[in-house]
């Protein structure tokens, strides 16, 4: 069995853990608090996607729009990326094409993405912003229809006292049910909770738990995911502890279904997500 060989930096009170199984970024600690969340029963091994931290879904998400891919969530959350130069403000980059998963092409057609983590100093925030960007690339001289979402998993003290802000008045689809219907005001958590919501949120995200503000920042989506399992779901999942629900919840950046990314021939379209952490006074 392979243990999988962790990045690490470690940088102005902030602390983050990536592997290259994905280019999933796994931790994100500032001044020694975990901001993005990890479950302590993660396999790291290879043999299955970490749960926690941002796994990438592409090129479909969940089982894909018409409910019948596997893997859950595409094909790249288990693929082993190559590094790359990082640029400016990036701590990481990686990159991986369609060439190097099998069976990728046939389903999707050409894709080459490149991935990259970095840090920038935070303005009204605690420590450093963290910065994900996702970018599909179709080498193709014919559009690039796909799924895409940053799956991120936000460390709460409690998510049964969390709110989430910045989707009031938003139609979405819940999945838990299957039935569409608009948020009104903040989203709270009483329940399994699965939905997709068709906004973008370019105006911002904001995961407040009563003890800290998670301000989200996403750009190029047109969807954002809010899932939280809760006890019964929670406990049939192998790689999360029976009481891990309570501890997450995972706001995704997104791009699925009616509303999946369509990249032009040539050209090039990027899924991202800011994120700062702020004392609860400032807002
Ligand atoms: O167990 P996985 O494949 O990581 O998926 C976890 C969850 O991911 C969420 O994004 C989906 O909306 C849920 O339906 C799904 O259960």
């Amino acid at each position: 069995m392979t243990t999988l060989t962790p990045r690490v930096h470690d940088a102005d009170g902030s602390r983050l853990v990536a592997y290259d199984l994905g280019a999933t970024l796994a931790e994100w600690d500032l001044d020694g608090e975990p901001v993005l969340w990890l479950s302590d029963r993660a396999v790291l091994d290879g043999s299955a996607p970490l749960r926690g931290g941002i796994p990438i879904c592409f090129p479909w998400f969940a089982a894909g729009p018409e409910g019948d891919r596997s893997p859950s969530h595409g094909l790249v959350r288990t693929a082993t990326w190559r590094s790359a130069e990082p640029a400016d403000e990036e701590v990481w980059a990686w990159e991986v094409g369609s060439a190097d998963v099998s069976g990728a092409e046939r389903l999707t057609g050409p894709f080459e993405l490149r991935y990259a983590v970095g840090l920038r100093p935070g303005r009204e925030a605690m420590g450093r912003e963290l910065l994900v960007a996702l970018a599909v690339t179709n080498p193709a001289d014919a559009p690039l229809t796909v799924e895409a979402a940053l799956h991120t998993y936000l460390a709460v003290e409690d998510v049964r006292a969390t709110r989430v802000l910045g989707l009031d008045g938003v139609e979405y689809y819940d999945k838990v049910d299957g039935v569409r219907r608009v948020q009104r005001g903040p989203l709270t958590f009483t329940g399994e909770t699965d939905r997709v919501y068709d906004s973008g949120a370019e105006a911002g995200i904001v995961v407040d738990d009563g003890s800290r503000q998670l301000h989200l920042r996403p750009a190029g989506a047109t969807q954002a995911v809010v899932w939280n399992p809760w006890a019964e779901r929670c406990a049939e999942v192998a790689d999360l502890a029976d009481d891990a629900w309570q501890r997450f919840v995972c706001v995704e950046t997104a791009a699925t279904a009616h509303r999946s990314l369509t990249v032009p021939p040539g050209g090039t379209s990027t899924l991202s997500c800011t994120f700062a952490a702020r004392p609860r006074s400032t807002t």
